[in-house]
């Protein structure tokens, strides 16, 4: 019998030229300013110039003074046309996609999440990103708080010192300002990474001061309400993870919510999150449209389950993003009527389980791209399948009941059960969304599963999700 290919439907983000182990790279500072910001000039629509080496257009230029001295962002001009984005075009061309689209978004202010390390002295503290393939941190900002309590930066070779990063997350949803305006109003979530085992030790009186310092200056009783909650996470640790696992809320709203793909979603600091908050809503509402009512759908690395909320089961290896999903879902309109399952797993052991009764699955792996135990069970699917038909004893044939998400449902997951009773899918994903923040990694992924005969690609879409650098996320389809 003729194999069947399958539809791959790749949403496929942002890549980085130079991923960074420990801090967001291509951070671009602007993006993180709160002060109104003139008027974005109309965007141009893709493809605005056939050639890369255009004559630089201030209209679409960076603007950034930091931009010499800071690692961020490395294209200056012309940020609505990513430097690889010829590459993008031509790569899905050559594997028959000839009406790749891409979203130039918003190009400026966009950035809503960075993390940036805490270096330097007390007296001269530093607070940025690392400067290329080193650890030493470029200062963007001066945090006066610093000084003022003398606070010691942490020192990564001795391990001592107290404040080691801060991330900060921006929530604009504020629905008591007009849509246009919150963008450029939004809140900002404060988590602070201290260098402590937790807040009985010596250092908590000056963590605590520090968080009074900027609840005092950025909270609510000042005319420039910025900061919406502060956080700390204890980290001791010496290797190179930013968080360690004890989170503690000190200030401000413990909740955060943010809009997208239509609905609230709730982000814990210890969460995944998107650093662009727009571009993220564009690519899921165009996502949705490739998912079709009904459809059973298996989110693999969900985060919060942002993407699988519309979807069914979300496997997501970060167990602090549960409590987030049982919020968002607590939020979800009544007029939502779908079964949803939120699982503490690692998609890279017994991928197939996952994947066993979807019709759809959406995929978002972090930068290095996908399990290869993955890879492997995607690119066998199509004999996988020829098997089941053939062995009634198949795995693919078991009792709803013995399906491993309802064994595994008792293993720290959350269900959500439909009123409507929907029929019991028993097939294998015809249809593979991938979204994608690894351009290199996304290549060789996508190459292997064509390669296997098992997969065809229908369509790619970009968004610029990181204007200023070279990432840009594509969004791909494959079909029967
Ligand atoms: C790029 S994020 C996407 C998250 C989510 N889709 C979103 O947009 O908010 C990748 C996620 O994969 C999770 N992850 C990484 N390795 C994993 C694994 N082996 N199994 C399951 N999840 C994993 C990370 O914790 C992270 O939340």
């Amino acid at each position: 019998m003729r194999p069947r290919a399958h539809r791959l439907e790749m949403a496929l983000p942002l890549f980085s030229a130079q991923p960074s182990s420990l801090i967001i790279s291509r951070l671009a500072p602007c993006a993180v300013r709160t002060q109104p910001a003139p008027p974005p000039p109309p965007l141009p629509s893709f493809p605005p110039n056939p050639s890369p080496t255009t004559v630089p257009s201030l209209s679409c230029a960076l603007q950034c003074q930091h931009f010499q001295s800071c690692s961020g962002c490395t294209q200056e001009w012309n940020l609505h046309r990513p430097i690889m984005l010829d590459e993008a075009v031509d790569f899905f061309k050559s594997h028959g996609v000839s009406d790749f689209s891409f979203d130039s978004c918003r190009l400026w202010e966009w950035r809503c999440r960075a993390k940036l390390a805490v270096r330097g002295s007390s007296i001269s503290p530093l607070i940025g990103l690392y400067q290329e393939g080193t650890h030493n941190a470029v200062d963007i900002p001066h945090c006066k708080g610093i000084t003022e309590l003398n606070i010691e930066p942490y020192d990564e070779d001795q391990g001592t010192g107290q404040l080691r990063y801060v991330q900060m997350a921006v929530t604009t949803h504020n629905t008591s300002i007009p849509t246009a305006e919150r963008y450029r109003n939004g809140k900002v979530q404060v988590s602070l990474v201290w260098n402590s085992r937790n807040e009985n030790s010596p250092s908590s009186d000056k963590l605590n001061a520090l968080a009074n310092f900027l609840w005092r200056k950025g909270g609510p009783s000042n005319n420039a309400h910025l900061i919406h909650s502060v956080w700390v996470n204890f980290q001791t640790s010496t290797n190179n993870i930013i968080f360690g696992n004890r989170w503690r809320h000190l200030l401000g709203e413990r909740d955060f919510w943010e809009h997208v793909g239509g609905i609230d979603i709730s982000l814990a600091p210890s969460s995944f999150g998107q650093a662009n908050t727009r571009s993220f809503d564009s690519l899921l509402r165009k996502l949705q449209k490739h998912v079709p009512y009904g459809a059973s759908v298996a989110d693999l690395y969900a985060g919060a389950g942002v993407i699988g909320l519309s979807s069914v089961k979300c496997i997501e290896i970060n167990k602090e993003s549960k409590l987030s999903f049982e919020k968002t879902v607590d939020r979800l309109p009544k007029s939502v009527d779908s079964r949803i399952s939120w699982h503490h797993a690692d998609t890279s052991i017994e991928p197939l389980s996952w994947l066993e009764g979807s019709d759809v699955v959406v995929v978002d792996p972090p930068r290095k791209g996908l399990d290869p135990s993955l890879v492997d069970v995607l690119r066998t699917l199509t004999s996988l399948e020829r098997k089941a038909r053939q062995s009634e004893s198949s795995s693919i044939k078991v009792k709803g009941e013995k399906r491993p998400w309802v064994l595994r449902a008792k293993e720290a997951s959350v269900q959500i059960e439909s009123k409507t009773t929907w029929e019991e899918s028993r097939s294998l994903p015809q249809t593979l969304i991938y979204i994608s923040c690894g351009w290199e990694s996304f290549k060789e992924d996508c190459r292997s599963l064509l390669s296997s005969k098992a997969w065809r690609l229908e369509k790619a879409h970009g968004f610029n999700f990181f204007p200023g650098t070279q990432r840009v996320d594509i969004k791909h389809s494959q079909g029967k």
